[in-house]
């Protein structure tokens, strides 16, 4: 198997508990609750938690690497452990529908209702598009959804599942509680930790081709950090040898193959969706009805629900015709990926061809990355 072609993956050490989150700070229906877990004190609570699969929660490099290498590694990954991927920063226009008062086209619910834990979960891939899902299901009426990413079985898992009941909003009897954080996916102990909470809990996998996956990584990265090395000399062990560095975060985390072996510990096929993230941009609707059939749900979002906004070049959603506020995402999604060398990717689609293909058989599914052009 290809997991067999790789080096095994480093245990991390601990990691420091991270501030707590507040409540569904991100629900744009209700007043805001008075937070039972308030934020620990002199730290936004929020702004430093991760876009998800960070290399802190999964493969530091191999020592092998040379010092500076390790250097450079260890800064890099101090800052994607700060990445955010919060509403706030992802979602143009919130502010507008909350004054509104109104969800996404849907009329809100007032704050009735308990708080329950989640029935579904987003669990990943980090800058697969897990914003851009969340923001469209969550329009269901029939699902209220945290809009931070909790972190509760990666980082937070030491607080319990009270505290993780808490984090969520509240439900009416019949409405799904999701929560979406991408570093699920490539969290070791994730599986046997949501297992032992919800076995049948529904799982939905974003996946996007694990190059540009890992440039769009790369790219956040870079915006917060100018200095970092290349993407070509991160992407490396041995360039001359073109030996490709799977312990880079950036690539690891597209080793999809690697990561669903893991899941399937512990879950069956039958129980995680995968979406394609490239769909999503180009059939939102079609990509969402399909996630509404995997959650039981009517198909309640649809074609209408969406747009094509040519300056962001993503499908945007839709608002109510009383309300002018637009429902695209923030400027922290669809950055402007820099140039990669195009030897590079041809090593990467080579480095990445045995898992993909590995992946559309475990999963049953071809999502065709093997047609693109690397970096789209
Ligand atoms: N509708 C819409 N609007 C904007 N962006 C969209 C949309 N649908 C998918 N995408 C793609 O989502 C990519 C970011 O993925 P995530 O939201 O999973 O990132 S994160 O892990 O939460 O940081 C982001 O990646 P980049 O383009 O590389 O920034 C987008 O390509």
């Amino acid at each position: 198997p290809p997991s067999s072609l790789l080096p095994p993956p480093v245990r991390p050490g601990a990691p420091s508990p991270p501030p707590a989150p507040p409540p569904d700070n991100a629900s744009r229906v209700e007043p805001p609750e008075a937070p039972e877990q308030p934020a620990t004190p002199g730290t936004d609570g929020w702004g430093l938690a991760s876009g998800g699969g960070g290399a802190r929660d999964s493969w530091p490099r191999t020592p092998l690497a040379p010092s500076d290498m390790i250097a450079a590694q260890n800064a890099l990954r101090e800052r994607e452990a700060q990445e955010s991927s919060t509403p706030e920063e992802d979602l143009a226009g919130r502010r507008a529908a909350n004054a509104s008062g109104e969800r996404g086209g849907v009329v809100s619910t007032p704050d009735y209702g308990e708080k329950k834990l989640p029935q579904a979960l987003i669990i990943g891939v980090k800058k697969g598009g897990t914003r851009a899902l969340l923001e469209a299901i969550r329009v269901h009426p029939d699902v209220r959804a945290v809009g931070v990413e909790p972190h509760f079985f990666d980082r937070n898992y030491e607080k319990g599942l009270e505290w993780y009941r808490n984090v969520m909003p509240k439900t009416l009897d019949g409405q799904i509680t999701m929560e979406k954080t991408p570093s699920y996916f490539v969290t070791n102990e994730a599986p046997k930790r949501i297992h032992s909470m919800a076995k049948d809990i529904k799982l939905i996998v974003v996946v996007r081709n694990p190059i540009t996956r890992a440039i769009s990584d790369y790219t956040q990265t870079l915006s917060k950090k100018p200095e970092i090395p290349t993407f070509e000399v991160l992407a490396f062990k041995n360039r001359t040898l073109g030996l490709i560095d799977a312990s880079w975060s950036a690539i690891r985390i597209g080793i999809y193959a690697l990561h669903l072996e893991n899941w399937l510990q512990y879950f069956p096929l039958s129980q995680i969706l995968f979406v394609s993230g490239e769909r999503l941009i180009v059939d939102p609707a079609g990509e969402m009805a399909k996630v509404q059939d995997f959650l039981g749900l009517k198909r309640v979002v649809t074609e209408k629900h969406f747009y094509f906004n040519k300056t962001k070049g993503f499908p945007c959603l839709r608002k109510p015709e009383d309300s002018s506020a637009p429902r695209c995402l923030g400027k922290s999604k669809g950055r402007t990926h820099p140039r990669i060398d195009p030897d590079v990717i041809h090593r990467l689609r080579k480095f990445y061809k045995p898992f993909n293909v590995m992946f559309y058989q475990m999963t049953g599914q071809d999502f065709q990355w093997e047609q693109e052009e690397g970096d789209k």
